[in-house]
């Protein structure tokens, strides 16, 4: 299997505190990474050293095996795209022209191609049509989340970043999304790298559970082996919890 991602020897402090000791991690292409653990344990430091949005103390991170430092950082964000909890649309700006911001940057001179990307990715994140001119403020938490996927999706990454991205929004809609990133990941082959404080979401959606506490990797395995053998007491408690959640 081909390396997408790759975290080696990674140090990242804030002042005096340790976030990430020597933390090493590679992720397959196509894989559908999710990350749980405790909070302030380091998942939205880890994410964010991948699209260079902090820079690690010591360490390389490569994608495709080239590190990233001697990467245009341009490029490497235009290939990495990155959906956070909440909105971080552009409130200015139309659904359409959010969704079309990194399309309309790369096929300047054809309109016509970034109308139907926006019209395609619409329908991908069951967005309808009639949405297209309304502004961030005018739309529920959840459908100003699917546009915030789509905007993703629509710049073609070869990576989508996402931290807690249904975090804001109700069980049911957050249970439509789920769905919905799950079969666009089929689709798509993308590799994702998904950052959620919910054992249940972590296990329907990852190829791969990566399980952290206090910077550690506690466990880092396929959804069944993580149920069937849980590593520590660590991972044995948030199991559990989800037995418990499920009964
Ligand atoms: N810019 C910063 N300056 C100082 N400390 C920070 C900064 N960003 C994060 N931290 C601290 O580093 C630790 C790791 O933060 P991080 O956001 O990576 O954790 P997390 O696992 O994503 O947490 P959570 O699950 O609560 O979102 C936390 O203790 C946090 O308070």
């Amino acid at each position: 299997m081909e390396t997408m991602i790759e975290f080696q020897h990674i140090c990242k402090s804030y002042g005096t505190q340790v976030v990430l000791n020597d933390f090493q991690l590679s992720i397959e292409k196509g894989a559908f990474v999710t990350m749980i653990g405790s909070s302030g344990c380091g998942k939205t430091t880890a994410l964010k050293l991948i699209n260079g949005l902090l820079i690690p103390d010591e360490g390389t991170i490569r994608i495709e095996g080239t590190d990233i430092q001697t990467m245009d950082q341009n490029v490497l964000r235009r290939n990495i795209g990155y959906a956070i909890q909440g909105s971080v649309l552009f409130p200015h700006m139309s659904v359409e022209q959010n969704i079309a911001y990194v399309p309309s940057l790369l096929n300047r001179r054809d309109r016509q191609r970034t109308r139907d990307a926006v019209d395609q990715w619409m329908k991908i994140v069951h967005l309808p049509q009639e949405l297209k001119d309304r502004y961030p403020w005018e739309l529920s938490g959840g459908q100003q989340q699917r546009v915030g996927i789509a905007r993703a999706l629509a710049a073609s990454p070869d990576i989508l970043l996402m931290d807690e991205p249904f975090g804001a929004v109700d069980s049911i809609t957050r249970t439509q999304l789920q769905k919905e990133i799950k079969a666009i990941h089929e689709d798509s082959g993308i590799t994702i790298v998904f950052v959620t404080h919910d054992i249940n979401e972590a296990l329907y959606l990852g190829t791969r559970v990566l399980v952290m506490d206090q910077g550690a990797i506690q466990q880092y395995d396929t959804p069944d082996q993580i149920r069937s053998r849980p590593a520590t007491d660590f991972v044995r408690q948030l199991i559990s919890g989800q037995q418990q959640a499920a009964g």
